[in-house]
């Protein structure tokens, strides 16, 4: 039983196999948290036009009960004020396998620490999976946009993202750096007096399981290469460690062999001859502007793939249109690339099409692929229309500038 989650009357559960596959009855019920800032303008979008879509494809056979979970500031007016992610939350994420979620706040400096980022480990949601791909007649900064097509694989779980911080000046910090200096002979703390410390940690484990997944990915879908990105430059042993592990992965598991003696590797001709290569994370954030088509699937820590992400997404078109899903080996939560964008909230004004397909995500991941192919198509034919929300239309000559509602209404129009 839960306190305030209301399970639907009808729908079943989703179900894991033991080889982590999934059923998926005909009435699943999806968990959904609504979300925070624009949360309250997209979420209800997607939802209609998700629903749409399913019953174009299914003629009613099959159907989604959704069931609203809470986290963020809506829990907090449910649960009591210090409650962010209620307990039940995560419970009802697990048991129902597969949900989605809306942007959730968090503050700069002080206050709670993100939440998104505690349901990600909480859940134990290791792979940060974000596509980034150009559709026809989205305005872009780039001249030729169509050339990025790359799947970036953000490792969710580690990183200076485990939130292992110390004020500066604190009685902790003092005594980290206490230790530093004294017990592990660091000399190179410029101002030991004032400075706050973070911990990186990242693992052999975390990165192999990770990265595990990044290369079977590109096996089963037939992509050319994963670049692996790092600042192992400088930071040798967590960022160049991910790296070393990865190529020690692709060795070891998937018989990846040198590549004219290395450090690039291929994997054998009966795996898709998959090309394992790595560059540092600087010069790949001015390679994806000159040469975006040497890139495909890309596999990198947690902070990395945070700026790449909203980096790449900008070249396709803006943070309005990045899709992505958090996975575990069986739990999936999935969620738009972009915040809350507070000052647009309420007002139904942005783009809902990351949830959207985020939500299109979500349903090829659950089989329903003639539902997910309906919205890429919808999508497609929408902006070719030039039927787009402000942050398209700002860019665009001859557009029909419409709202959050009224675009995710043109997407249900479009479904034919
Ligand atoms: N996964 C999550 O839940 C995430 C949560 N956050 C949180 O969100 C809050 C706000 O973060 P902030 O840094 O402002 O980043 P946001 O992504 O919320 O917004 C930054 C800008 O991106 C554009 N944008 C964002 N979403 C859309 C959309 N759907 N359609 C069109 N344009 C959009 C807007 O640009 P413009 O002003 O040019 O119109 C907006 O001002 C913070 O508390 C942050 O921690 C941030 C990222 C992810
Ligand atoms: O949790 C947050 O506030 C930011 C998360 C974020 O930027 C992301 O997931 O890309
Ligand atoms: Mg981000």
């Amino acid at each position: 039983m839960y306190q305030n989650i209301v399970i639907p009357a009808e729908g079943d559960k989703i179900h894991v196999n033991d080889n982590f596959s999934l059923n998926v009855p005909d009435n699943p019920i999806i968990p959904f948290i609504e979300g925070d800032g624009i949360g309250i303008d997209i979420t209800p979008v997607m939802r209609k036009v998700v629903d749409s879509a399913i019953a174009k494809a299914y003629g009613g056979t099959r159907k989604i009960s959704w069931m609203e979970i809470y986290a963020g500031e809506k829990s907090t007016r449910l649960y009591g004020e210090h409650v962010w992610l209620p307990e039940e939350t995560l419970q009802a994420a697990r048991e129902y396998v597969v949900s989605i979620k809306g942007p959730l706040t968090t503050p700069v400096g002080g206050g709670i620490r993100s939440i998104n980022v505690a349901l990600r480990q909480q859940l134990d949601l290791y792979i940060c999976l974000r596509p980034v791909h150009y559709f026809k007649g989205v305005p872009s900064p780039v001249k030729n946009p169509e050339k990025t097509e790359m799947v970036i694989f953000r490792e969710n779980s580690e990183d200076i993202y485990a939130g292992i911080e110390w004020e500066a000046e604190s009685e902790s910090a003092k005594k980290i750096i206490n230790f530093l200096i004294k017990d592990m002979n660091v000399a190179n703390i410029r101002f030991p007096q004032t400075s706050g410390i973070g911990i990186k940690p990242v693992s052999r484990e975390g990165t192999e399981r990770f990265i595990r997944k990044a290369i079977q990915y590109a096996i089963d879908n037939k992509r050319r290469s994963v670049t692996l990105v790092h600042k192992g430059n400088i930071m040798k042993f967590t960022e160049g460690a991910f790296k070393n592990w990865g190529y020690g992965l692709a060795k070891k598991e998937f018989g990846a062999e040198l590549l004219d003696g290395g450090p690039w590797m291929k994997l054998p001709a009966d795996k898709g001859g998959v090309i394992i290569k790595d560059v540092i994370a600087d010069a790949f954030l001015q390679q994806i502007l000159l040469r975006p088509e040497e890139y495909d699937v890309v596999a990198t820590l947690n902070l990395n793939g945070d700026y790449i992400s909203d980096a790449l997404a900008a070249q396709v078109g803006g943070i309005g249109i990045a899709p992505g899903a958090n996975l575990s080996d069986s739990v999936a939560v999935f969620e738009a690339t972009h915040g809350t964008a507070p000052k647009y909230a309420g007002k139904d004004q942005v783009n809902p099409g990351s949830i959207i397909l985020s939500a299109e995500m979500m349903l090829r991941h659950m089989g329903w692929t003639e539902a997910a192919n309906l919205i890429i198509k919808a999508m497609e034919d929408t902006i070719q229309d030039k039927i787009v929300t402000y942050d398209f239309a700002r860019q665009m000559i001859g557009t029909q500038k419409v709202s959050c509602s009224a675009f995710g209404d043109a997407l249900i129009e479009h479904m034919v």
